[in-house]
């Protein structure tokens, strides 16, 4: 499968293009960063730490997705909306892991996906989407007696919040309570706020240092807790599940898809 990098020269840009490498049947073709980037003209592959790949870093994605049959996009919503629209131009899959996607961005991305494969997720690992199938199945165990509330922790340079992946985590837990995440959840504390609602889906976020990703989910009851967490140590397993993403929906027809699909998790 020929594919190509877009935000190359990113945390995740760098991991996708050694993981590109490192996939058998899979080729690097082209490497994209935006307009002014440092990283223009170089060899992905020596950005990437991997050795030359003969791919040099462009700022012009339209000749390259032309030649590709995927990207994988680990960029900022701007750019994830712009590369959607060409994806779906190229008719190609786009494998999406930004986050901060408002809900303007998500509708551009339904748009697109009337032509490209779009496989969308806030977060690419097994041990995460797993989660939010159990998350799923424990908030309609439990239910409202038990209030949830969802803690994450990244690193300092992380630029949106509450992360995708508590996001995520947040909507597995309102469709198994049968609620809507947009109604019940609570993104900030702050001063007098009373007491907790009951039903209410907390978020809190904590920022610092290189910590990669982590998520808990607390289930907290009368006299008991429960919480189920993630703890990711090291951003090639987000690179190495957009791979499986993208050779899953290489012979897929044109639609949204998430992760689950791609792991088989939406049947749990
Ligand atoms: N779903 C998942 O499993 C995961 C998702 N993420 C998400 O991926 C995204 C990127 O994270 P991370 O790699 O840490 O961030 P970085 O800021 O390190 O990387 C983003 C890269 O995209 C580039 N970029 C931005 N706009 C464009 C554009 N228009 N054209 C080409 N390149 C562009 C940036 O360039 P510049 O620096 O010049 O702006 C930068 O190099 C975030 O939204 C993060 O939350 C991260 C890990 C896992
Ligand atoms: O920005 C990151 O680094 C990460 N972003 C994703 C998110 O917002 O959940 C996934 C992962 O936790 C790392």
């Amino acid at each position: 499968m020929r594919l190509v990098v877009v935000g190359a020269a990113g945390r995740m840009g760098r991991m996708l293009i050694k993981a590109v490498a490192e996939t058998e049947g899979c080729t690097l073709v082209g490497a994209i960063e935006r307009k002014g980037s440092p990283a223009l003209g170089q060899d992905a592959g020596l950005l990437a730490g991997t050795g030359p790949l003969g791919v040099t870093v462009t700022d012009d994605p339209l000749p390259v997705f032309a030649r590709a049959d995927g990207v994988l996009d680990f960029t900022a919503p701007a750019a994830t909306t712009a590369f959607a629209a060409l994806a779906a131009q190229a008719r190609i899959v786009h494998v999406i892991g930004t986050t901060g996607l408002a809900e303007a961005d998500f509708a551009k991305l339904e748009a697109a996906a009337r032509h490209a494969r779009i496989i969308q997720s806030g977060n690419m690992s097994l041990g995460v989407n797993l989660l939010a199938a159990l998350v799923r199945k424990a908030a309609a165990i439990l239910g409202e007696d038990f209030d949830i509330e969802i803690l994450e922790m990244h690193h300092r340079m992380k630029v949106d919040a509450p992360s995708g992946t508590a996001l995520l985590l947040g909507e597995a837990a309102a469709e198994g309570r049968k609620v809507s995440l947009k109604e019940r959840s609570v993104r900030s504390r702050d001063g007098h706020t009373g007491a907790r609602n009951p039903g209410d889906i907390g978020f809190a976020t904590l920022r610092g240092g290189t910590v990669v990703g982590e998520h808990s989910v607390i289930f907290a009851g009368a006299g008991e807790r429960l919480e189920l967490s993630h703890r990711a140590e090291d951003r090639a397993l987000f690179a190495r599940g957009a791979v499986k993403a993208a050779l899953w929906g290489f012979d897929k027809k044109p639609g949204y898809y998430t992760m689950a699909d791609v792991l088989g998790l939406d049947r749990l």
